[in-house]
């Protein structure tokens, strides 16, 4: 018996990496199923243009679906780029031969406006593919071409949607939302006779290949035995998330990140654990004299691009204080638990992306002479110094002070100390790449 689902992925190669081939293995990938392909064409392309376009033949085609079939076995498969008449014709007679669930993504045009269906293969399309498929995924463009009509509402997405479903015998059709007016992305999907609305919030981001990613989700997850709409329902959070941490390169339309789906839970559950050891073993130095009043934290972020508000940062919940002659921490650790720490690493960040963890403990003169001494790169902000604007605006003055205190010294600091203010403790932070080296440098001041 094979332990592990294959999806197959019939479609072009984006030389950029963003769609096509690529960014459908990606996302077979993040959904643990793996991947099979079958190249209909090879682009030169990046994220602003299609510069060249090789087709390959059509029975090499074929033969690529036939030697995956024959010999691995396919769970679900889908189509992407298949260029022309001839190739779609190949692909239907082979795809015929096997029972796997198809879902189509009617590629036409790419982001950057170049043509990757030939204008004369559309009707191809529809008389030789759309009849096979299990799912159609037209954008709202490929959705008015396959329907013949406007499409600008989400009503004209529905009646678009069953008109595709009726008239080429596709047994379900979903019309995406991205290209269509609205605060959401709303995806509308026809299927036995009725439709379900997929929402998400429109994300600022990264959007070349979200198409390729969208239907390759949804394939992988057929292939994993889901229902076509628990399929759909996981692939529209998968696609939100990939869009909103989308890889910022090129010059052009920047592509989803497909690897944020899996990196995020697994760089959390390692932040966890390791975090978790490091509490213990600050617990274990008692460092009774560095808690302060207000108690320590102890926090480490996920990595950038990840990286954003205070629920990306792991702290301890109910802080590190002191009980009698004993240091504890009061709760477990957990994303969200820090506030003002949590504040301070992600602005350190903005600077030092690779400095992720941090603590707090007890300002002294002597704690502050021990650390020069010992060789670490101390700074210091003075809330005297805040400009009004900073006071008044709600948790800007962590961001401002760390900011003042990295740009006071040539080199990264390791500490940095303020001096505190009315009603506001003194306070020494310790920086490092991860919780080890914070404790390493907390270490040489005991
Ligand atoms: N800005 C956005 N925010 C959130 N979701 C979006 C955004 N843009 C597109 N989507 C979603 O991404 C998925 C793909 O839709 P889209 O309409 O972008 O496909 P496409 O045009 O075929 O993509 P491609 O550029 O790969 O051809 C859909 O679920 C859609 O709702
Ligand atoms: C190869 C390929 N397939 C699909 C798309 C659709 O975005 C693209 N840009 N390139």
């Amino acid at each position: 018996m094979r332990l592990v689902k294959t999806a197959l992925t019939i479609a072009g190669s984006d030389s950029g990496g963003g769609a096509g081939i690529e960014a459908d293995l990606k996302t077979f990938t993040a959904f643990g199923v793996h991947g099979l392909v079958a190249i209909t064409s090879v682009t030169a392309q990046n994220t602003q243009a299609v510069t060249a376009i090789h087709d390959i033949p059509p029975d090499v085609v074929s033969e690529q679906i036939r030697a995956v079939a024959e010999d691995i076995g396919v769970d679900a498969a889908k189509t992407g780029m298949l260029s022309n008449a001839e190739i779609i014709k190949a692909v239907a007679k082979t795809v015929k031969n096997y029972d796997f669930p198809l879902v189509v993504d009617p590629v036409m045009i790419a982001k950057s406006g170049a043509p990757l269906l030939r204008e004369d293969a559309v009707d191809a399309l529809i008389k030789y593919i759309l009849p096979l498929a299990t799912l159609v995924t037209p954008n709202r463009f490929e959705a008015e071409k396959l329907s013949g009509m406007k499409i600008r509402t989400v009503e004209d997405a529905k009646i678009a949607a069953k008109k595709i479903a009726e008239e080429t015998g596709a047994k379900a059709v979903i019309v995406k939302g991205g290209h269509i007016e609205g605060e959401e992305a709303i995806d509308v999907l026809y299927h036995n006779g009725s439709y379900r609305l997929y929402r998400a919030p429109k994300v600022e981001g990264c959007t070349h290949g979200t198409g390729c990613s969208f239907s390759a989700a949804i394939t992988a997850n057929l292939a994993k035995g889901f229902g076509l709409e628990d399929a759909i329902e996981v692939a529209k959070k998968f696609i939100t998330l990939g869009i909103a941490m989308g890889h910022r390169i090129g010059h052009g339309h920047c592509p989803v990140n497909q690897s944020a789906w899996i990196e995020i839970p697994a760089e959390k559950w390692r932040i966890y654990e390791e975090l978790t050891r490091a509490v213990r073993e600050f617990e274990e130095m008692n460092p009774v004299k560095f808690i302060p009043e207000v108690g320590t934290n102890f926090v480490y972020s996920l990595p950038l691009p990840y990286a954003r508000t205070r629920d990306d940062v792991a702290g301890v919940k109910g802080r590190i204080v002191r009980v009698g002659n004993e240091v504890r921490a009061v709760g477990p650790v957990e994303f969200g638990a820090s506030d003002h720490l949590a504040r301070a690493v992600l602005t350190f960040m903005k600077f030092y992306p690779e400095y992720r963890s941090a603590i707090n403990i007890r300002y002294s003169e002597e704690t502050v002479r021990l650390a020069e001494e010992q060789g670490l790169v101390v700074s210091f902000y003075d809330r005297r110094e805040e400009p009004e604007e900073i006071k008044e605006r709600e948790g800007a003055t962590i961001p401002w002070g760390i900011e003042s205190a990295i740009k006071r010294v040539k080199q990264r600091p390791d500490v940095i100390y303020h001096l505190g203010d009315v009603g506001k403790e003194p306070m020494i932070l310790i920086f490092g790449r991860n919780p080890r080296e914070v404790l390493d440098k907390l270490r040489l001041l005991l």
